[in-house]
């Protein structure tokens, strides 16, 4: 990116153990935080993962802390779906190592999760796009790491599939882990715990997603463009 900076931000603490959605409007930054925070760009500054300078961390332990699900990624498409969600144990497995029962185990229950296990012999590149989205989700569950960052995670999955995602991150943070997703849907993002609201590069407001104040930011990031109700116990947003 030619040194330009593109997110500025001076300080930002994401809570260990929750969900975090990071919204904003197209080209607010939402990717390039999410790439600065996986350590994919580079940062002047310092970015800390469980506490610990991104860069002190040995690449493997880094990789089995830290599991990334990029938006539209380009993907092998002639490897199995299985071999596709498998290839996130890499960071778990010796070098040249066969895939241990551990692994295997991992996989299972990711692609399961996802349901994508029924087509797990087929190549990646004769899915469709929600099924192929499937995979790559399972291939970042199964890392099964403390951390998950995801740039729009619920692309081409329909309503059933979004709501299993929901599931699966509602279970992962149950069990400790912290979550972080770039999500362009707000009322899917305002199922999360925390909102980090992001406007022309810089952060516009961190807060619960329940917080007023964080609709109240939602709002503004968005020209007034959208109206925010609470339906049936769920926030539902309307564009307007
Ligand atoms: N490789 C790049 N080189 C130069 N500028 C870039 C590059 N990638 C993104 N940008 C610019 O950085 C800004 C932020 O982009 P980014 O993709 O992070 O936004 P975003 O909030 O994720 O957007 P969207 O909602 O459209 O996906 C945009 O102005 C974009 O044009």
């Amino acid at each position: 990116m030619s040194g330009r900076i593109i997110v500025d931000v001076e300080a930002l603490a994401l809570p260990a153990g929750r969900w975090t959605a990071v919204v904003g409007p197209n080209g607010a930054g939402k990717t390039t935080l999410l790439k600065a925070l996986a350590h994919l760009l580079p940062v002047q500054g310092s970015v800390q993962l469980c506490g610990r300078p991104m860069e002190d961390w040995p690449a493997k332990a880094r990789a089995r802390a830290l599991a990334w699900l990029g938006q539209g990624e380009p993907g092998a498409d002639d490897l199995l779906a299985h071999d596709v969600a498998m290839l996130g144990r890499l960071p778990h497995q010796p070098w040249l190592a066969a895939p241990s029962a551990a692994d295997h185990f991992a996989v299972e229950r990711a692609m399961r999760k996802t349901q994508c296990w029924d087509w797990r012999d087929r190549p990646l590149g004769r899915l469709s796009g929600g099924e192929r989205q499937r995979v790559l989700l399972a291939r970042a569950f199964a890392v099964e790491a403390e951390v998950l960052l995801m740039d729009e995670p619920l692309a081409n999955l329909d309503a059933p599939h979004q709501a299993d995602w929901l599931l699966v991150v509602r279970e992962l943070v149950a069990a400790g882990r912290t979550v972080v997703s770039v999500l362009h849907e707000l009322g899917m993002a305002l199922h999360a715990d925390e909102l980090l609201v992001l406007q022309r590069g810089r952060i516009a407001h961190q807060g619960a997603s329940a917080n007023p104040d964080t609709h109240a930011a939602l709002r503004d990031v968005f020209d007034h463009r959208i109206e925010i109700h609470e339906v049936a116990g769920q926030w539902v947003v309307v564009p307007r």
